[in-house]
């Protein structure tokens, strides 16, 4: 009997042991790895407690694959593996920020719509909006979820550029910034305004999904690290500033002054926007794929980047002595590159330096590492290039779905740098929908 009992109780425990680790693969895991995903904004279909996601993908093949394709053609994914472009369609591509980018856009896109709605023609400062449109963007992706907190920070921070502005253009005393005056205690104010706010925000963020896609939660899984990464709070705080500066200002710039041109080159408005219709339609907001097939558009950015950097030059510190060519350049000394000026330069861009051409950038030709860098060059290089490039892009071809433009009457062209290329009177256009 007490075998028996043995036996049973085995038995029981093999099954007990079993049903556990059944449970823990298909309830537990599937359950850990879903919520590690969806901090991080990754979105899926939804799932049955067993069989997963099989029940739709086995119909989604089926029927993708009840016929032939009607030709011999290359685009055959949506037959042979259908759930990628379903899913990509309805949840979004996994990495990346161009659903949220497309939805600031759309939004901005449709109050000029309703601006319009009484009117055939109307006029818009695009460089407000830009720069509008590129703050809530940063907002995004600096601080995901806690989108309107940051966006508050950001506007003192903004106020507190306006105040360095001022200072810029004021002879300086050295010390003079400990006066009290009331333009320093705002400065003063502003400053720690904004890092107690920043560090509000790292705190309430801490503890929720640090490895999230936005750049506050991947600041602050690095703040956890235990390497040379390792990232504290008051270097997490100098970072989320220096990325609203380096990245808000320029990005807005470079959409202001393409749809300047294009405004003003209407041949090249109509090229790069048949190219937004035949590859994206009317009506489809470009995806990933579709972005990389606008060979115009990008064309169009690269020549404004060359015309109009919003970068006009980058500095570098000589750190020991160096030969540069035939110059014997000492340490301590501060190099100046001005990439306005090499941008513009006849000897290397030709006769025509000086006019807009996108074709220069077409593919197939090419130009000197040197000769060509608004966002820098060495292992300073700009971060942010691949965001500004799909956000300028994305944008521009939004723009160029919904409406067209001209350079409205009241524009007056005076090009001025305010630590970037900026048009001082604003940039006025004349938009019709279309
Ligand atoms: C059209 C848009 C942009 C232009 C023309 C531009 C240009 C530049 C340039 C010329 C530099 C200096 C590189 C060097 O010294 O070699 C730079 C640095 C940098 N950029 Fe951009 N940028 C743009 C957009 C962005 C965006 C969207 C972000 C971030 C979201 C960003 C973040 C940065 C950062 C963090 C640095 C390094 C700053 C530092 O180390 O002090 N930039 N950028």
């Amino acid at each position: 009997m007490g075998a028996v009992a043995a036996l049973i109780l085995a038995g029981l425990l093999a099954a007990l042991t079993y049903v556990l680790c059944a449970l823990h693969s298909i309830v537990w895991v599937p359950y850990r790895l879903e919520r590690r995903l969806r901090c991080q904004g990754i979105r899926g279909p939804p799932r049955s407690l067993l069989s997963g996601n099989a029940a739709e993908y086995v119909a989604m093949t089926k029927a993708a694959q009840s016929a032939p394709l009607a030709s011999f053609h290359h685009a055959f994914i949506g037959r042979a593996a259908p759930q990628y472009r379903e899913w990509a369609a309805r949840y979004g591509r996994p990495f990346g920020w161009i659903p949220e980018i497309s939805a600031i856009t759309s939004s901005m896109l449709d109050e000029w719509e309703v601006q319009g709605e009484t009117r055939a023609e109307f006029e818009i400062d695009v460089n407000k909006e830009f720069h509008t449109l590129s703050a809530d963007v940063i907002s995004c992706v600096a601080f995901g979820s806690s989108y309107e907190e940051g966006k508050r920070i950001f506007q003192l921070q903004d106020e507190q550029i306006q105040l360095v502005i001022l200072a810029m253009r004021t002879f300086y005393f050295p010390g003079f910034r400990y006066v009290p005056t009331k333009k320093n205690r705002r400065r003063h104010s502003l400053n720690k305004e904004i890092r107690n706010s920043l560090r509000r925000l790292i705190d309430i963020n801490r503890n929720k999904c640090e490895d999230s896609k936005n750049l506050l939660g991947l600041m602050l899984s690095a703040s956890k690290a235990d390497n040379e990464f390792k990232m504290g709070i008051e270097e997490i705080i100098d970072e989320c500033k220096t990325f609203y500066f380096a990245g808000k200002e320029t990005t807005a710039n470079l959409l202001t002054w393409a749809t300047l041109l294009l405004a003003l080159h209407q041949e090249w408005q109509h090229k790069a926007r048949d190219e937004v219709l035949q590859v994206c339609g009317k009506n489809e907001h470009p995806n990933a794929e579709t972005l990389s097939s606008l060979k115009i558009v990008n064309m169009v950015l690269k020549e404004t980047l060359r015309l109009y950097p919003p970068a006009l030059f980058v500095n570098r510190t000589v750190t020991r002595d160096v030969k540069l060519g035939k110059l014997d350049i000492p340490a301590g000394t501060q190099l100046n590159l001005p990439i306005i000026d090499i941008h513009h330069d006849v000897d290397i861009w030709g006769a025509n330096a000086e006019e807009f051409d996108p074709s220069r950038f077409a593919d197939g030709k090419s130009y000197h590492l040197g000769a060509y860098f608004p966002f820098g060059i060495g292992p300073a290089i700009c971060v942010g290039q691949n965001l500004a490039m799909v956000e300028a892009k994305l944008v521009l071809a939004m723009v160029l779905q919904r409406f067209a433009f001209d350079v409205s009457p009241s524009y007056v062209h005076a090009p001025m740098m305010v630590m970037t290329l900026q048009p001082q009177y604003g940039a006025q256009l004349l938009i019709r929908k279309i």
